[in-house]
């Protein structure tokens, strides 16, 4: 499912954050969002699934107004990784991938044999099936990283919007956690931090400093040595890497 976000702008306590911000995610898309810290990535995400309004712009996810329909009904479509995944109650890892059925499921129906198989599968996905009976609360915070992107497996979701997934994820899980998002084959906004593993997973980049977009495009057209010198204040080199021929950068302190 395609994904349009046109004009948005966001301000908060008076500051323009996010300072009219187009954006497209064509069907089956990867499309990264990458930036400095602050420069909004999290805000234009928050405001396109809806737990920030924003005070221009819309947004729609195939023919839905997502920001004038209702979160259960967008909740059927849309799933969403947030980069804080903090509870105050404990739940087993299997009750938290179970609640990514609930935009499904009528008021009071009892899960069914194949959410129970859609549950698995989605551990599965992850390399968690031996934890389905841990509490959620006693896992590392890669690990809960993975319970959240299972819980949005499950879920079902036509389009999936990632808020910095790999962090807390140690190389091995930072490559399986993109590869299982990549495999999905639905379209996918996902704010990343890696620029080189932005450059490998993304089909398209969206660059942001300060609230407004500087550049976007296929990831080797657009990161270029001076667009990442201007956007994160430090001197880098570009270059292809020797070993794989995909797009390398080296920064230089
Ligand atoms: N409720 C708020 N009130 C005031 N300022 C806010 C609020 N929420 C976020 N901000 C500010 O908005 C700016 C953008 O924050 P945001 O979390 O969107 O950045 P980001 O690009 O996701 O950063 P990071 O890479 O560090 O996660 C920051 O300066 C932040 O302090």
């Amino acid at each position: 499912m395609n994904l349009s976000a046109e004009h948005i702008s966001v301000t908060l306590s008076g500051v323009d954050i996010v300072k009219d911000i187009s954006l497209h995610v064509g069907n089956g898309q990867f499309v990264g969002l990458i930036g400095p810290n602050g420069c909004g990535k999290s805000t234009l995400l928050k405001s396109i699934y809806k737990v920030i309004k924003p005070q221009k712009g819309f947004v729609f996810l195939g023919h839905k107004d997502v920001l004038n329909s209702s979160t259960r009904m967008i909740s059927k479509e849309m799933g969403v990784v947030g980069q804080f995944n903090e509870l105050s109650f404990d739940f087993t890892v299997h009750e938290m991938v179970m609640m990514g059925r609930t935009p499904h499921k009528h008021l009071m129906e009892s899960d069914n044999r194949k959410d129970y198989q859609i549950v698995a599968d989605a551990l599965n996905k992850v390399n968690l099936s031996e934890y389905a009976d841990r509490s959620y609360l006693t896992l590392s915070g890669g690990e809960k990283q993975r319970v959240i992107l299972a819980r949005a497996i499950a879920q079902q979701p036509q389009f999936l919007i990632l808020d910095e997934p790999t962090n807390h994820l140690d190389i091995k899980y930072q490559l399986q956690i993109l590869k299982v998002v990549k495999s999905l084959n639905i379209g996918v906004l996902a704010a990343l931090h890696h620029l080189t593993m932005a450059t490998t997973y993304c089909d398209i980049l969206y660059v942001i400093k300060q609230g407004q977009i500087m550049a976007s495009g296929k990831p080797e057209e657009i990161l270029t040595k001076e667009l990442i010198e201007m956007v994160y204040e430090i001197d880098c080199e570009v270059y292809s890497n020797p070993i794989t021929g995909d797009m390398a950068i080296t920064y230089i302190t």
